[in-house]
């Protein structure tokens, strides 16, 4: 019998994840369970294809052996007993919750094989990068369906320890809201600089999206790319000495991921 495979939390990205899983196939709809009382929009697509949607945790399939944990990491402390309690043995959590550290994980749920990953929101349309983290001694067929799972949204990585993925939270788990950001910033410079709104909303998108399809098409390193655009002496370098100086955009980065890191931390005490 095909085991059972429950997300607990289908929003934004357990519905990313939930989505790339079927269309890939790896998991039918009839073999996975939802719990979220407001599921997402891939949710509820999964579940008129057959998904069981339960009301709580009693309902859980006896053979569920794979369970995706992606509520926000604030609701972990109020449902972990109960949901190790309507667990069965030989369980793989996958834990994409910030800030939940491997050993909170652990402690929750003995005996279970525990995997913490941190995707992204391009995940959505398979563009995504997973970061993951598992017990070294984690046998080596479990990793590789551990990957083709997490793969199914994009690239994926595995890393040493446990605090890098509070790191990789901090750089691509919350990384497209600061490309975001940049996007919202450079149509707001080019408005103040005369340009109609929506024009300047265009302009930066456009060159965002260009930028970036660039970078994945091209061999050449961001820097590379970054000097093909800057004419010496010309209209770039003058952007770029402004962006570039020491209390340019490096430092305002550095200062972002560090305040990343410190929250995904708080989320660990
Ligand atoms: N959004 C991101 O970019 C991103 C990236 C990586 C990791 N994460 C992590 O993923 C998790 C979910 O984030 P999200 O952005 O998808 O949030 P979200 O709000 O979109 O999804 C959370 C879901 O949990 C559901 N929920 C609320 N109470 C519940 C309960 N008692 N039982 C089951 N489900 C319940 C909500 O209805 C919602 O659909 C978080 O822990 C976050 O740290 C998010
Ligand atoms: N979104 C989650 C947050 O903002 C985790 C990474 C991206 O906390």
């Amino acid at each position: 019998m095909a085991q059972t495979y429950l997300i607990v939390g289908a929003g934004n990205m357990g519905g990313a994840l939930l989505s790339g899983w079927l269309k890939s196939s790896l998991v039918n709809a009839r073999n996975l369970a939802i719990i979220d009382p407001n599921p997402g929009i891939e949710a509820v697509y999964a579940i008129e294809r057959g998904a069981k949607h339960l009301a709580d945790f009693d309902g859980i399939p006896r053979n569920t052996k794979t369970i995706l944990l992606a509520v926000k990491p604030q609701m972990f402390p109020q449902m972990r007993r109960q949901l190790a309690e309507a667990l069965g043995e030989d369980v793989l959590i996958i834990s994409i919750m910030a800030g939940i550290s491997t050993q909170a994980l652990k402690d929750a749920f003995p005996g279970a094989d525990i995997v913490r990953a941190m995707p992204n929101t391009p995940a959505a349309i398979g563009k995504g990068v997973t970061a993951f983290t598992a017990d070294p001694a984690l046998k080596s067929e479990k990793v590789e369906a551990i990957k083709t799972l997490l793969g199914a949204t994009g690239k994926v990585i595995r890393i040493e320890t446990d605090e890098q993925i509070n790191a990789v939270t901090a750089v691509s788990g919350s990384g497209p809201a600061y490309i975001f950001n940049l996007c919202e910033a450079l149509a707001k410079a080019a408005q103040s600089i005369g340009l109609p709104p929506d024009v300047a909303a265009q302009l930066a998108r456009e060159t965002i999206i260009g930028a970036s399809a660039l970078l994945e098409a091209s061999d050449q390193s961001p820097t590379e790319l970054r000097e093909a655009v800057t004419s010496p002496g010309g209209t770039t370098q003058a952007a770029l000495d402004v962006l570039m100086a020491d209390d340019g955009q490096g430092q305002l980065m550095r200062r972002a991921v560090v305040a990343a890191l410190a929250r995904a931390r708080e989320f660990s005490e």
